[in-house]
């Protein structure tokens, strides 16, 4: 339980270690920033009908450049009601039905008309079915329209209702318990006499946790003493899914989330991993709940509460890929080589390329707001150059 595991390793042990939450039916705005339960299928097909993808009018493109008869409109919602015949053309708006016999939608800007009589006075359409949204286009009755396990961004709830759902089968919201453990530690906004600091750790995670779909109760600073860590672990134990502390999870005399965690019967899981900063990252069960302790230096609890809180709440919620992608970007400046941790310094994207920040100190808050991505350096690596690529992981 001593040595460092890979950070990879770590967060499939976390992982697996974690049930989903159970099944619920909610509302669509409800579901946005969950995972669909199961396969979300379309229960109709879109478009319906041939729709026009613009103003204009439904003609025979064979009858190009006409002239034609107007012999009525199609508006959206409605449609004509009659098929069109030879040299007969019909006023049509953008979604509106395509009446039968037409096969092409010269756009209005293209078109003259006077009375009923319309004509080509631009180029026209430049093939059959041009500005024609063909049935099912989009999507048919039947078809999975959002795969179980992803996610329901803004653009999927559109995608559901589209496909006829008001309701969607999600995982209930994860329910998170933060506690702040250390003697020194004081409110925001209270004085810091002496060696005293205000807690930032806490608000911190607030906020991470603010745009996931979880609810949070921030239970404040514990003292470095064993009771009061064990009773405060008694009192978020009962209503957590998710228990995380940040400090006292290192190896002083004070450090003490260890002991409070074995003395409440918990099982440890694992208990430091090769990572920079962020070493003292400890998984336990206590009870249902996952208890994950993060390291007490600011910006090492906001880089592992990054690498596997954000990941364990996506997974509780019953994603298919909770753990965060990388992408790939190009150094303005280089990096020292890495030792038996995998790094990941705080940068800054400008001008298309990775700027490294000054400060990074696993305390550096400074570096940390001003940064926008983490570089990931695996473990072992040869120094960074400038021109090198490197992965990238989005604070955003
Ligand atoms: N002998 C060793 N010492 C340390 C080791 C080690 O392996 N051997 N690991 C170092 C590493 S790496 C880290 S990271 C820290 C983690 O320590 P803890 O998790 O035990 O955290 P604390 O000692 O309680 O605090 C560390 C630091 O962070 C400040 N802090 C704590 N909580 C908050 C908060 N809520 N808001 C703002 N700042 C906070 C605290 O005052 C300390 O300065 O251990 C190293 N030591
Ligand atoms: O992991 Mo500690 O976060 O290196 O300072």
């Amino acid at each position: 339980m001593t040595g460092l595991l890979p950070v990879a390793e770590a967060q499939a042990r976390m992982l697996a270690l974690a049930a989903v939450c159970t099944v619920e039916s909610v509302s669509l705005i409800d579901a946005v920033g969950r995972y669909a339960a199961e396969d979300v299928r379309a229960r109709r097909t879109q478009p319906a009908l041939p729709l026009s993808a613009m103003d204009g009018y439904a003609i025979r493109f064979a009858e190009r450049p006409g002239p034609w008869t107007v012999i009525g409109e199609s508006a959206a919602g409605g449609g004509l009601d009659r098929a069109l015949g030879t040299g007969e053309a019909a006023r049509i708006f953008t979604g509106a039905p395509v009446p039968q016999g037409a096969d092409a939608i010269l756009i209005q800007e293209e078109a003259s008309r006077d009375g009923d009589r319309l004509t080509m006075s631009g180029e026209g359409p430049k093939a059959i079915a041009e500005f024609i949204r063909p049935v099912g286009g989009d999507f048919a009755e039947g078809e999975t329209l959002i795969a179980a396990g992803a996610l329901f961004n803004p653009a999927a709830i559109a995608l559901a209702a589209s496909g006829g759902h008001a309701t969607l089968p999600v995982r209930r919201r994860p329910r998170v318990a933060i506690l702040s453990t250390g003697d020194e530690l004081v409110p925001p906004g209270e004085p810091t006499p002496g060696s005293l600091l205000p807690a930032s750790n806490g608000p911190m995670l607030a906020g991470l946790l603010a745009p996931l779909a979880c609810s949070v109760t921030d239970h404040g600073i514990v003292r470095d003493d064993l009771g009061a860590i064990g009773a405060a672990f008694a009192t978020a134990a009962g209503n957590s899914d998710i228990i995380v502390t940040t400090g006292g999870a290192s190896v002083g005399d004070h450090d003490l989330v260890l002991p409070a965690l074995q003395a409440a019967g918990a099982t440890i899981d694992f208990w430091k991993v090769a990572m920079k900063p962020g070493k003292p990252v400890m998984i336990a069960r206590l009870g249902d709940a996952i208890v994950l302790g993060l390291p007490g230096n600011p910006v090492s609890a906001f880089v592992t509460a990054t690498l596997f809180l954000k990941p364990l709440i996506a997974h509780l919620l019953g994603s298919n890929s909770p753990l965060p992608r990388c992408v790939t970007g190009i150094l303005a400046a280089g990096l020292p080589a890495t030792g038996v941790r995998a790094e990941y310094p705080r940068a800054r994207l400008a001008d298309g390329l990775v700027h490294p920040l000054m400060g990074q100190d696993s305390a550096g808050l400074s570096a940390l707001a001003a940064a926008d991505h983490l570089v990931v350096r695996p473990p072992h690596a040869p120094p960074a150059l400038v021109g090198d690529a490197v992965e990238l992981l989005s604070l955003a």
